[in-house]
């Protein structure tokens, strides 16, 4: 028997690390696709920012909706197994259709690199995006449920074990697809999961079951509509207003089911908070100095899981145990929202410090002005009315000067004296350069918000006498203005040439700055020496480091919240509505991502800081909500109130003889681990 016993649970770790590989793979073939994503839709089918991410947003939350179809399909339908199959195909079409849609060479007819038909390949991409959807979103909560299925009611240690293993792989998987490319991930997914074929624990479908429930539910309340008055008899609950019609059992299950799905109603506000650390906080680093923006952005969540998930689980959680404190599943959801709140107020401390060192831009009503000098004397411009400044030859204003109106006149005491009027951008910055012949002084437009992903923007003015070619620019007529190139941080060299004059200059770039050069006319006879640099905007000062305590706040946040929840519902939902249960909780996520979409994008308040305290208070608010829910919240055994009903009904079903053999095989191994210990004494 011990033999038999020891073979049995090899055979169990077995296949279920063929389901924990199989997550390993589908979500790094997820996350890797969705890594580039929003590079795919600026870089290829040029969208812009806003439309980029709302875009990715809407399929993210599209991917956590997915799963209620997967869901009835396994359950009412083709079962896990199954329905696991036939989704990974559909999802293995969205993505080979999404990566056809970026070969440019499909419409490029004249070879420029550029797509000639952007509506084929936005309409590819779009259904390559629903099909991955449904592939991702229809397997999630069968994957996780046909997990649990292969544990037996007595084993929820080893269940809660497994759950903690499952999001191992899943953030291990996310973690390795930013670092290698997620070619081949899906059909690899696949077959591990079909080479388990033949071990796993299989359940069948019973029967539209979704359509029965919704008939079930459908129906109770039609009665207690019909039975309003006052001289009937109040029921229990709701549901039993079905007991006339329907099978007690399947009432029982729907009531089950409910209960949870309702607590569950304020926890989309978790994933609200937890969704922006791709959104606002990654603005946030682009405002930050430090070298590591992307690895740090992209890893940094998995890179936590898979060491928080370890700690919390042999030790933290073991150890709260061993205090005599009972940190039950909901507390622990608890105390995980309120992590996300303290991540929100350590971002929020974060951008009070980053907000000390941003540039003081124009507001909507105001404007703001810098004057360059490239004539070859000091110069005093007059802004009319009363701004006076001293220039020198080759230099600028000290800083923007602000105007609360846009039209002004500017003098220069040359001689004799020029006058020109200009009329400011509302809400801009802007730079007067006045170049060698001041006469056809202009405005050039500048950034008003820190440029993308930690970049530098630069221009060149130049002041030289004839026509320059720039390195990676195009030519610059005499006394023109370039228009902003963005260049990375680090060391970046410049070649300057005119015929067969030429000179090389570089600068190293810190992050996030903005450099106005100024060429003079001297540039090739000193060798670019005499290249005097105009600074725009100050490099970032705030070091990215100071938002790793919000990367670990809302990590801790996530194990106590996400890893509990998969395990709360699966553990809670009867035996055949463990996949509906898991999709309830994934649409939880997929709520969260469309309130990001809908209030963080939309309504956007005027300080990032403030904006950020209104997420963690509303993150406090609604976690208290949800413990006063969780307080009268009964733990269940599903099957044993199934059992119960059964024989209530005076039901002998298989499943109680099941049962019966269960608690045989669980005293059978209680008596050989007694004897392992006799043997070892
Ligand atoms: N670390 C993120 C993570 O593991 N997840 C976020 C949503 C659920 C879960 C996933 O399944 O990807």
């Amino acid at each position: 028997t011990l033999f038999s016993n020891k073979k049995k649970k090899r055979k169990k770790i077995c296949y279920i690390f063929f389901i924990v590989v199989n997550e390993f793979c589908e979500r790094f073939s997820y996350y890797g696709m969705r890594a580039v994503l929003v590079l795919y839709f600026r870089y290829f089918l040029l969208w812009d920012d806003d439309l980029a991410t709302s875009i990715y947003h809407a399929f993210v939350a599209l991917c956590y909706l997915t799963p209620i179809l997967g869901a009835i399909i396994a359950d009412s339908w083709l079962g896990k197994f199954k329905t696991i199959i036939y989704l990974s195909i559909v999802y293995a079409i969205g993505q080979v259709t999404m990566a056809i849609s970026t070969i440019h060479d499909i419409t490029d007819a004249n070879r420029d690199g550029t797509p000639d038909n952007f509506t084929f390949h936005i309409a590819l991409s779009m259904l390559g995006l629903i099909l991955i959807a449904l592939g991702t979103g229809g397997i999630k909560p069968c994957v996780a449920a046909f997990g649990g299925d292969q544990f037996q009611e007595h084993q929820s240690r080893q269940l809660n074990t497994f759950f903690s293993v499952f999001y191992l792989c899943i953030n291990a998987g996310s973690l390795l697809s930013t670092l290698i490319t997620p070619l081949k991930s899906v059909a690899s997914t696949l077959m591990v999961f079909i080479a388990g074929s033949g071990m796993y624990v299989k359940t069948d479908p019973e029967g539209n079951i979704m359509w029965s429930v919704c008939k079930c539910i459908g129906f109770a309340i039609k009665n207690r509509f019909r039975h309003r008055s006052s001289s009937y008899p109040k029921r229990e609950h709701w549901m039993d207003w079905a007991n006339e019609k329907y099978d007690k059992l399947l009432i029982a299950q729907i009531k089950m089911v409910l209960k949870v799905l309702f607590l569950y109603i304020p926890l989309p506000m978790f994933w609200t908070l937890f969704d922006q650390k791709g959104s606002r906080w990654t603005l946030q680093a682009t405002t930050m100095s430090g070298d590591f923006v992307s690895i740090l952005i992209s890893t940094v969540n998995p890179i936590l899981i898979l060491t928080l998930v370890p700690i919390m689980d042999r030790l933290i959680f073991p150890l709260i145990q061993k205090c005599g404190l009972n940190f039950s599943p909901l507390k622990r959801m608890t105390v995980g929202m309120l992590f996300a709140a303290m991540a929100f107020v350590s971002a929020a401390l974060v951008q009070i410090e980053i907000d000390k060192t941003l540039p003081n831009f124009p507001s909507s009503s105001e404007s703001q002005l810098k004057v360059v000098n490239t004539y070859s004397t000091t110069l005093n411009v007059t802004i009319s009315p009363n701004e006076h400044l001293l220039i020198e030859s080759f230099g600028s204003s000290a800083d923007y000067v602000t105007f609360d109106h846009q039209d002004i006149t500017v003098s220069l005491n040359t001689n004799p004296v020029i006058t020109k009027a200009f009329s400011l951008i509302k809400g801009g910055r802007q730079t007067l350069i006045i170049p060698s012949d001041p006469t056809v002084m202009y405005l050039k437009e500048d950034v008003k918000s820190k440029p993308r992903e930690g970049k530098n923007a630069i221009r060149f003015v130049n002041g030289y006498t004839a026509d320059l070619n720039i390195t990676n620019l195009d030519s610059i007529e005499p006394s023109a203005t370039t228009n902003y190139t963005l260049v990375n941080q680090g060391k970046r060299d410049f070649v300057l040439r005119h015929g067969e004059q030429w000179c090389e200059f570089s600068r190293k770039f810190g992050f996030g700055a903005s450099y106005t050069f100024l060429i003079p006319s001297t540039v090739f006879s000193d060798d670019c020496e005499s290249i005097t640099e105009v600074e725009d905007m100050k490099p970032n000062s705030v070091h990215m480091a100071l938002q790793i305590p919000q990367y670990f706040l809302i990590t801790t946040g996530e194990v106590m919240f996400s890893v509990t929840g998969l395990q709360f519902s699966y553990s809670q939902a009867p035996k055949n509505m463990k996949s509906v249960l898991q999709a309830g909780w994934l649409c939880t996520n997929a709520v969260g991502n469309i309130i990001v979409l809908i209030v963080a994008e939309l309504g956007k308040l005027p300080k990032q800081w403030a904006e950020y305290l209104l997420f963690a208070s509303l993150l406090v608010a609604v976690s208290i909500i949800f413990s006063i829910m969780a307080y009268f919240y009964t733990y269940i055994d599903p099957a044993e109130i199934e059992a119960q009903v059964r024989k209530e009904q005076g039901l002998e079903p298989e499943e109680m003889e099941k049962e019966t053999l269960e608690m045989e095989e669980k005293d059978e191994d209680q008596k050989n681990e007694q004897g392992v210990k006799q043997t070892k004494i």
